[in-house]
């Protein structure tokens, strides 16, 4: 279902689980793959901050790509159609919100006014019209919704049919739950943000991969005047996990967001943080400081946060720090 859209663009496979199982890649794509021995051999030591048996191995490709724009999407997620029975071209309409500006610091009720047949309502400052660039695009699926396990066990048969039209900036100092499933962003304005933390394998929390790294991404977007978008597009997404297996992984997540979501809406970085990488290590002390004591899992998160920029700035060395000051590139 994804060739023809799938097939224009460079495609990096993470394989996680079991290395020696061999994926299949159908014929015709450009494609690298990369499974838990490929990460281990050029990460080496630093390795240790890639996740294993859990989503969040993905973000190892963000880290080993070397494209301007990144679209991740998960293994059970299909090409959607609209209202009209239309095949919607998720790619397209993703590259369209991050080429797009964002307005995240006045609310346009018309949604997203860059777009054909809207615009700016009566009322809104001229003086921020031209808006500031959009990291991220957040995307949303119909069919299964991206429920955690609670929901998903009290309404097992839910689906999501509804189709909104609309794309928003998400307003700064806002934080959201960022889902992986369907998110396109830019790899140069935001991508060392992108970490998706600890999880699975060794640790006591999994599918929180997302929501760790789209918390962090909001502070250092709203730092930096840069936005975040959701909405459109829609993927189509097959099949609801285990709610008892996801349960035992989110539970601690559960309880214990009820105190990173004060520390994420309180967190400041100071006025030299002017990359994202600088942003980020700061986000990390503060982490450790403010966080190791809810559980020592956020003290090695911490430590796992900083690995992974010396990671990226080793892979990165050209383009490792973007200077940005209020959302525009030095
Ligand atoms: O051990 C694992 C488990 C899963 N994956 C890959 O992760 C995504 C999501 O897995 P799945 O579709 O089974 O679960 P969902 O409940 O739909 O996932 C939601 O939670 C987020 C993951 O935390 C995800 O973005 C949401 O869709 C698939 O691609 C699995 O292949 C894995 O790599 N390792
Ligand atoms: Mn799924």
């Amino acid at each position: 279902m994804w060739r023809p859209f799938f097939q224009p663009y460079h495609l990096i496979i993470v394989q996680d689980g079991d290395p020696s199982r061999t994926i299949k890649v159908p014929e015709g794509f450009d494609y690298e793959l990369y499974n838990r021995n490929d990460i281990n051999k050029i990460l080496g030591p630093k390795a240790s901050c890639i996740s294993f048996k859990d989503s969040a191995c993905r973000c190892f490709g963000y880290m080993v790509s070397k494209k301007k724009y990144i679209f991740t999407i998960d293994d059970d997620c299909f090409v959607a159609k609209d209202p009209s029975g239309k095949e919607i071209n998720a790619l397209e309409q993703h590259i369209k919100n991050l080429l797009s500006p964002s307005t995240p610091f006045f609310f346009n009720t018309l949604y997203d006014p860059y777009r054909d047949g809207a615009d700016f309502v009566r009322g809104y400052p001229f003086s921020l019209r031209e808006g500031v660039p959009t990291a991220v695009s957040h995307g949303l699926w119909l069919n299964i919704p991206d429920y955690d396990a609670p929901t998903q066990l009290v309404k097992p048969r839910e689906r999501n049919t509804r189709y909104v039209d609309a794309v928003m900036t998400i307003p700064k100092g806002t934080l959201f739950p960022m889902c992986g499933m369907n998110l396109g962003f830019n790899r140069e304005l935001i991508g060392p943000a992108m970490y998706f933390g600890l999880m699975g394998d060794g640790q006591p929390i999994g599918r929180y991969d997302d929501m760790w790294a789209g918390w962090c991404t909001k502070v250092i977007c709203d730092h930096l005047g840069l936005g975040i978008k959701t909405g459109l597009p829609y993927i189509w997404h097959s099949k609801a996990s285990n709610p008892f297996v996801n349960l035992k992984k989110e539970y601690k997540g559960i309880y214990w967001q009820e105190e990173l979501i004060p520390f994420f809406q309180s967190a400041t970085l100071s006025k030299d943080c002017t990359t994202v990488q600088k942003c980020y290590l700061e986000l990390a002390k503060q982490v450790k400081a403010k966080l190791g004591k809810v559980d020592d899992y956020f003290n090695k998160l911490a430590d796992a946060m900083v690995t992974w920029i010396e990671a990226w700035d080793e892979l990165n060395p050209s383009g490792a720090s973007t200077e940005l000051a209020n959302g525009s590139i030095k």
